[in-house]
């Protein structure tokens, strides 16, 4: 976006630039035709002017006037821009001429110069629309003054014309490129000629162009970008009027021209700017893919990862379990039961464990059968389970139809309170055991509680050893009953 933002940006600056660079060259162009069509002008009306007091000064009638023939040819050969000069009397009948050749009954007197003078008597030269010479049949711009007898009156007119091929012929050695033009006009509006050469747009009428109607009467020279009445070609269009003469000079360059660099650099900067971005947009494209491609591998691992932590805990609980009743298993106490030794070793408190052992149950899966036996266990295990009332209790199984209870922080009335609670409640299940006495299944349980001291720290076998010595002492003092360890007779 950026790139292409820049490059739109760049084109239209140096579009620009471009544009005012040719407004700037036509405009010089056109202020140096004008000088050069001043020059030529003012260098013609000089002559004439010349003449005109001349005659002025001879008389119109005068014999002398005739006799200024040779004159009138050798000034007209040393200016190559003149096509001829004349001087008609005051019935427009030609008196003299540059020619050398007399042409008693050549008269001008319907030619609008001579119309105007006779009818005006003002001492300015008349610069007129084109004409076809009658003596040399060339295209040709007419320039004429008045002349005046002595009283005054109107005696004739004295005519040079211009060659218009002097102006044409200098235009076309200027290059306004393919489309360009460069035209002198009158004040009036009137085209004299115009590079490329066309004698059909010779005298024709323009006044009532944008030139005429609005950018002479504000300013004497100017630049404006417009579509041409003539051919529909837009271009850069300066002006410049002659201030001594009403003759105006103009100089337009075809905006295709101006441009022409300017579309074949945008053109190939374009197709660049393309190439580049096309190449972007792959680069893009793929590292998109590649980064797409990348987070789903990492998704991928992510999901991998946690679906193996999954198992690994899953495995972790297994190994820590005990298949047949879900309670923690004979490893797992052994880890627990070191880490609550060295807590409480540490200061933490008492250490109670309850062991408990199923009574008669051998006879149980005699009679019962072992699934029967299974599910026995099972049943009471949930009940020791559910004695796991702090998040540190612990329901083992121990091994075989043994299973116990680690209560860290808890004294040894509590845990004989608690293995009270198991006993009953083992009890109360009421699975049917006909070899029982009690009729039902029952446990006998052995509890014992450490708490080191500064003194004396018992060691970690203890524990479990004076419970088992417990449970053995209520199993001999006639089972379904509780025994603790320090209620036993060495103990006591
Ligand atoms: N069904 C079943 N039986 C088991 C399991 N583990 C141990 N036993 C049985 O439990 C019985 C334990 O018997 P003994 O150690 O003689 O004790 P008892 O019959 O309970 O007698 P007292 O403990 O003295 O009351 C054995 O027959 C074992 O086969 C088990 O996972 N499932």
């Amino acid at each position: 976006m950026a790139i292409t933002l820049l490059h739109g940006w760049q084109s239209w600056s140096a579009r620009h630039s471009d544009l005012d660079n040719a407004r700037i060259a036509s405009g010089n162009m056109a202020k140096a035709l004008s000088q050069h069509a001043n020059d030529a002008f003012q260098a013609i009306d000089g002559l004439l002017l010349n003449v005109t007091d001349r005659v002025s000064a001879l008389g119109m009638g005068s014999p002398l006037v005739m006799e200024m023939a040779p004159l009138l040819h050798r000034l007209s050969e040393e200016m190559p821009e003149l096509d001829g000069l004349l001087i008609c009397d005051e019935l427009g009948y030609w008196v003299v001429n540059s020619s050398g050749e007399s042409h008693l009954d050549g008269n001008n007197s319907d030619r609008p110069y001579f119309i105007y003078h006779r009818d005006h008597d003002e001492r300015t030269p008349l610069i007129g629309a084109v004409l076809r010479s009658r003596s040399t049949n060339r295209w040709v711009i007419p320039i004429s003054r008045r002349i005046n007898h002595r009283d005054g009156s109107f005696a004739g007119v004295a005519l040079a014309t211009i060659d218009l091929a002097y102006f044409t012929r200098f235009y076309s050695t200027f290059d306004v490129g393919t489309k360009g033009s460069i035209g002198l006009l009158l004040r009036n509006g009137t085209l004299l000629t115009r590079q490329p050469f066309d004698d059909k747009l010779i005298n024709r009428d323009f006044s009532d162009s944008p030139l005429f109607r609005q950018l002479l009467p504000a300013a004497p020279n100017g630049s404006v970008a417009n579509n041409s009445r003539i051919d529909g070609v837009r271009r850069l269009f300066s002006y410049q009027a002659i201030k001594k003469y009403p003759v105006v000079v103009t100089v337009a360059l075809s905006e295709d021209d101006v441009l022409a660099d300017w579309y074949q650099e945008t053109l190939v900067y374009s197709m660049g700017v393309l190439i580049l971005l096309l190449m972007i947009a792959t680069f893009g494209w793929r590292l998109i893919g590649q980064i797409e491609l990348r987070l789903q591998a990492e998704l991928k691992a992510l999901k991998a990862k946690d679906e193996l932590q999954e198992l690994n805990r899953t495995l972790e609980m297994l190994a820590h379990r005990d298949g047949l009743t879900g309670l923690a298993n004979r490893r797992h106490f052994d880890d627990m039961l070191e880490k609550e030794y060295r807590r409480a070793c540490r200061g933490g408190g008492p250490l109670s464990l309850v062991l408990i052992d199923v009574d008669f149950f051998k006879q149980y899966n005699d009679i019962y059968g072992h699934q029967a036996g299974d599910e026995c266990l099972r049943q009471i295990g949930k009940v020791l389970k559910g004695m796991e009332r702090r998040p540190a209790d612990l329901a083992v199984r121990y091994g075989g139809e043994e299973m116990l209870l680690l209560l860290p922080d808890t004294d040894e009335a509590g845990a004989a309170q608690m293995a009270e609670t198991i006993r009953a409640g083992i009890q109360a299940l009421g699975i049917v055991h006909s070899a029982n006495p009690a009729g039902v299944v029952t446990v006998s349980a052995g509890v014992n509680s450490i708490l080191p001291g500064r003194q004396h720290i018992p060691p970690i076998d203890e524990l479990v050893g004076q419970a088992d010595a417990a449970l053995y002492e209520a199993k001999r003092g006639g089972r379904n009953q509780v025994r603790q360890a320090r209620q036993m007779p060495d103990t006591a």
